[in-house]
C-alpha cells in the first residue's frame, strides 16, 4: 500500500475542539459559537479569555473577579526583568527575547501538577498577565527608557500601552488595541497552536508548550507576516514607486506578498475586514490615510489579478503603525493575544490526551551495505 502524503497536513483533521470554527469559503470565524464580529464589537479581551478558558461569557461578577486576578498577576520579578534587560542590551530579536523570557518564567512559578486543570488555568492566567509586561519592558529597555511597572486599575490592553509609552492611551487607541487582541486570540489549529498541542501531547508542562508556540508564531509564513507587511509598505513608500507596479514586480519575481493568502480562507479573512476599518478610522482621525489607501489599492489589485485575499496580518500592520507601535513589536503583540488560545488548546489536549506522532513516507536509500570507517 502506498502512503499518501498530505503536505503541510492540509485538510487533515487531527482532533476535536470546542474553541473556534472557521468557514474558509464564507469568510466566517467564531469563538465557542459567537461570531467574531459580535465579540470584536462588544467584548473585551478579558471577556474573550474567560470565554475561551471557561466555555461561557462571564457575568459582571465573574468578569470583575477574573479581571482583578489577571491584573494582580502582571508584575514580574527582578530576575525576569534582569533577563529581559540583558536580552535587550544584546539586541536580541523581540520574538526570541519573548520566547526566552516566557521559558524563564518557570523559575518563579508554582502549580507543578500538569494533570490539575485548575492549576493549569492559574498558570495560564499568570503567564497571560505577565506577557505584556515582558514585551513592554523589553521595548523600553532597548530604547534606554526606564521601565514602567504595570497598573492594576487599567484593562489588559490599556495597561500594555501604558507600560509601553508611560502614558495612559486615549479611548480610541485603547479600544482599537483591545479589539485587535480579541481578533487574534484564537484561530483553530494554526501552526503555533498545533505546535503547542504537540508539545503538550508529550505531557510536557504548559510553559514548554507556550515556548514552542512562540517560536512557531515568529516565522514569516505565520505571525511574523505582520511585521513584514509594514516593512513592505514602508519600502514601497520610501522607493516612491507606484505600489501596484512594486507588487507586480514582486509577484513576477516569484515573491510572496506578506499579509495575503491563507491555508483555510479562500476569501477575505473576516478579521482583516474589521482591522481595515480600524486602519481607515485611525488614518482619518490623524488626517492622513496614506497607509490605508496604499493597503486597499494592493488588496484590490491582488484580488483582481491573482485571486489573493488579505489575512489578519495585512491590516493589523497599518493599524499598529498608526498607533505609534514599533514595527518589530507587532508579532510579540500577536503573541500576547494568541497566548489565550494556546492555553485553551493545551487544556483541551491534556483533557483528552493522546501523543501526537504522525509518520513520514521514507524515500531515502535502502539496504545499504555498511562500510567501516577505516575503509571509507
Ligand atoms: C496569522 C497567519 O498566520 S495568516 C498567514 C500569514 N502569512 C503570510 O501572510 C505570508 C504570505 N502568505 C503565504 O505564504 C501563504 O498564503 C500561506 C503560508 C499563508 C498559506 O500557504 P499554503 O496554504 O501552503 O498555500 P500555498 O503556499 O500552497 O499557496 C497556494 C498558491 O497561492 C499562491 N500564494 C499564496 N499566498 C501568496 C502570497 N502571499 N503571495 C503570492 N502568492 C501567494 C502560491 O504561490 C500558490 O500558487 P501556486 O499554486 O501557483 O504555486
Ligand atoms: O489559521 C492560520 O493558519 C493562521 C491564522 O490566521 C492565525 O493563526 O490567526
Amino acid at each position: 500500500m502506498v502512503d499518501v502524503v498530505k503536505r503541510g497536513l492540509e485538510g487533515v483533521v487531527v482532533s476535536e475542539s470546542q474553541l473556534s470554527t472557521i468557514d474558509g469559503d464564507a469568510g466566517r470565524l467564531s469563538y465557542r459559537g459567537y461570531a467574531i464580529e459580535d465579540l470584536a464589537r462588544g467584548a473585551s479581551y478579558e471577556e474573550v479569555l474567560y470565554l475561551l478558558w471557561y466555555g461561557t461569557l462571564p457575568d459582571q461578577t465573574e468578569l470583575a473577579e477574573f479581571t482583578e486576578a489577571m491584573a494582580a498577576n502582571r508584575e514580574v520579578d527582578d530576575t525576569i526583568l534582569e533577563i529581559t534587560r540583558a536580552l535587550a542590551a544584546a539586541d536580541e530579536e523581540p520574538m526570541a527575547a519573548l520566547r526566552t523570557v516566557v521559558s524563564a518564567l518557570s523559575e518563579s512559578d508554582s502549580d507543578a501538577d500538569m494533570t490539575d486543570r485548575e492549576g493549569n488555568l492559574r498558570k495560564g492566567r499568570r503567564i497571560t498577565a505577565k506577557m505584556p509586561t515582558i514585551v513592554a519592558a523589553f521595548e523600553r529597555a532597548r530604547r534606554g527608557d526606564q521601565l514602567v511597572p504595570p497598573r492594576e486599575d487599567l484593562g489588559h490592553a490599556e495597561n500594555f500601552l501604558y507600560m509601553l509609552n508611560n502614558e495612559v492611551p486615549n479611548e480610541v487607541v485603547s479600544e482599537t488595541f483591545d479589539q485587535a487582541l480579541v481578533l487574534h486570540a484564537d484561530h483553530g489549529l494554526n501552526a503555533s497552536t498545533f505546535s503547542a498541542m504537540v508539545t503538550a501531547s508529550t505531557l510536557a508542562d504548559p510553559r514548554a508548550a507556550l515556548t514552542s508556540a512562540i517560536g512557531t508564531l515568529s516565522g514569516s509564513l505565520h505571525g511574523g507576516a505582520n511585521q513584514d507587511v509594514m516593512e513592505m509598505l514602508e519600502d514601497i513608500d520610501r522607493s516612491g514607486s507606484d505600489p501596484l507596479g512594486w507588487i507586480e514586480t514582486a509577484i513576477d519575481e516569484g515573491r510572496r506578498i506578506p499579509g495575503f493568502g491563507h491555508r483555510v480562507y479562500s476569501v477575505t479573512d473576516p478579521r482583516a475586514k474589521i482591522l481595515s476599518e480600524r486602519s481607515e478610522s485611525l488614518g482619518k482621525a490623524a488626517g492622513d490615510t496614506k497607509w490605508y489607501e496604499m493597503s486597499t489599492a494592493i488588496e484590490q489589485y491582488l484580488a483582481e489579478e491573482k485571486g489573493l485575499a488579505p489575512n489578519v496580518d495585512f491590516y493589523s500592520a497599518s493599524t499598529y503603525y498608526q498607533m505609534g507601535i514599533p514595527i518589530d513589536m507587532y508579532t510579540p503583540i500577536f503573541a500576547i493575544s494568541r497566548v489565550g488560545g494556546w492555553i485553551a488548546h493545551v487544556l483541551e489536549q491534556y483533557d483528552d490526551n493522546r501523543l501526537i506522532r504522525p509518520r513520514a513516507r521514507y524515500v531515502g536509500p535502502k539496504n545499504r551495505k555498511f562500510v567501516p570507517l577505516e575503509k571509507r
